[in-house]
């Protein structure tokens, strides 16, 4: 499927027709030229086409998002008109700091609703209205069904990481959410990898929608370096962490592995033997994984040991390293693991520590995405 035809850039954010106090916004929020998907997909949406974007980690398509759904925001009322459904609690809440920051000088409410957080809390903010809903799937069905979240307004549904959340784990909540929201529903689909099976569901809910999309080959961020490290035993994927280690002192690491026992375990191997490092996952209480969340954003802690619930769209600048502690279960898993470092242009470095046998793993990576994995066999701290 390609790019279709239709589909024009538009080179500045100055000519994209938006309002003033959006434009100021956007400058203010630190954003001079768009970058390429920006230039494409915010016009269809403003112009209230269904889209699906696709575009490559880090590039600007959550603040696609956040910046068109400003700009369709009426707020001369107070009612919930833009709906942005995404797969973690961190990341709607990041979603919902976007839209604050770049709604500001038009006075946009919106409101994170997630699961873990109070419940007394949601129906006060959504009873005193807000404009922008940023939500998790479950949380937002069960706010819709007490009536307190009101949908008669809602003009635009937007599906961040779009293709987890048609995935089995989200299919039918979302399904549900749409039952509720009205006919004339604008859809806008997100992510940075949209595999087939997907695609051809969105006739489902779509209409005519615009395609911006990306070759396969295309995906992988250049300036993200990409390595594996081979070890005979699975003990011995410890020391080569350690050593790499040190090069996470410049400036900010992500350490994946598969479960959260896990990260646990890991996170407090290394903390025995002296290394300072935070951890997350989905089975902490909200307070205590925003509060480790808060103190890796502003830089307090360096190297986070998590599970895929870091995946994706989690955006903190700093990161430069991303440590596969385990290899991701699939695919689509390690293009997101990976876009964690590289944000907006800038340069980072992938480690897959491998046991010997799953080197075909990574070789399958590399064919799929047309792209190259290098062993790396020393001079770890000069990866990035
Ligand atoms: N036009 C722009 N100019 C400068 N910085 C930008 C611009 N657009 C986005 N950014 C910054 O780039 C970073 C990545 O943006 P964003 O999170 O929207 O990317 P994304 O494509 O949604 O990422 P992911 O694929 O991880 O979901 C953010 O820090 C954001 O503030």
């Amino acid at each position: 499927m390609a790019t279709g035809p239709e589909v024009e850039a538009v080179a500045t954010f100055d000519c994209m027709g938006l309002s003033d106090d959006i434009l100021h916004g956007i400058y203010g929020h630190g954003f001079d030229k768009p970058s390429a998907i920006q230039q494409r997909a915010v016009v269809p949406i403003v112009q209230g086409r269904d889209v699906i974007a696709q575009a490559q980690s880090g590039t600007g398509k959550t603040s696609t998002i956040a910046l068109a759904s400003c700009h369709i925001v009426d707020t001369s009322t107070r009612d919930v008109q833009v709906l942005i459904l995404s797969p973690t609690r961190d990341l709607a809440s990041q979603t919902e700091r976007v839209v604050l920051a770049i709604g500001y000088y038009k006075n946009i409410l919106a409101h994170a609703c997630v699961g873990g957080k109070s419940m007394g809390e949601d129906t006060r903010k959504l009873e005193l209205g807000v404009h922008v809903v940023s939500g998790t799937p479950g949380r937002v069905l069960d706010m819709i069904k007490r009536r307190t979240l009101r949908t008669r307004a809602i003009k635009l549904l937007v599906l961040d990481e779009a293709d987890e959340m048609l995935s089995r784990g989200f299919k039918d909540h979302i399904f549900d959410v749409y039952r509720y929201l009205p006919p004339e529903l604008q859809v806008v689909l997100v992510s940075a990898t949209l595999p087939t099976e997907i695609l051809e569901m969105t006739g489902r809910f779509m209409t005519d929608p615009i395609r911006i999309v990306v070759k396969r080959d295309e995906l992988m961020l250049e300036r993200v370096k990409q390595y594996f490290v081979s070890v005979e035993r699975e003990e011995w994927k410890f020391d080569t962490l350690c050593d790499i280690y040190d090069v996470c002192t410049i400036s900010q690491g992500v350490i994946f592995c598969n479960t959260k026992r896990k990260v646990e375990w890991l996170a407090e191997k290394m903390r025995d033997c002296n290394f300072t490092v935070s951890f997350m996952h989905g089975d902490m209480p909200q307070r205590e994984r925003d509060a480790v969340m808060a103190a890796f954003r502003c830089g307090a802690t360096r190297l986070m040991i998590t599970t895929d619930v870091w995946a994706r769209g989690i955006d903190v600048e700093q990161v430069c390293l991303v440590v596969n502690y385990d290899l991701p279960n699939n695919r689509e898993l390690y293009i997101h693991r990976v876009g964690r470092a590289g944000r907006f242009g800038r340069k980072g470095a992938v480690v897959n520590l491998v046991k010997d046998k799953e080197i075909q793993i990574l070789r399958d990576i590399e064919q799929y995405y047309g792209t190259t994995i290098a062993q790396c066999l020393e001079d770890l701290p000069d990866i990035i």
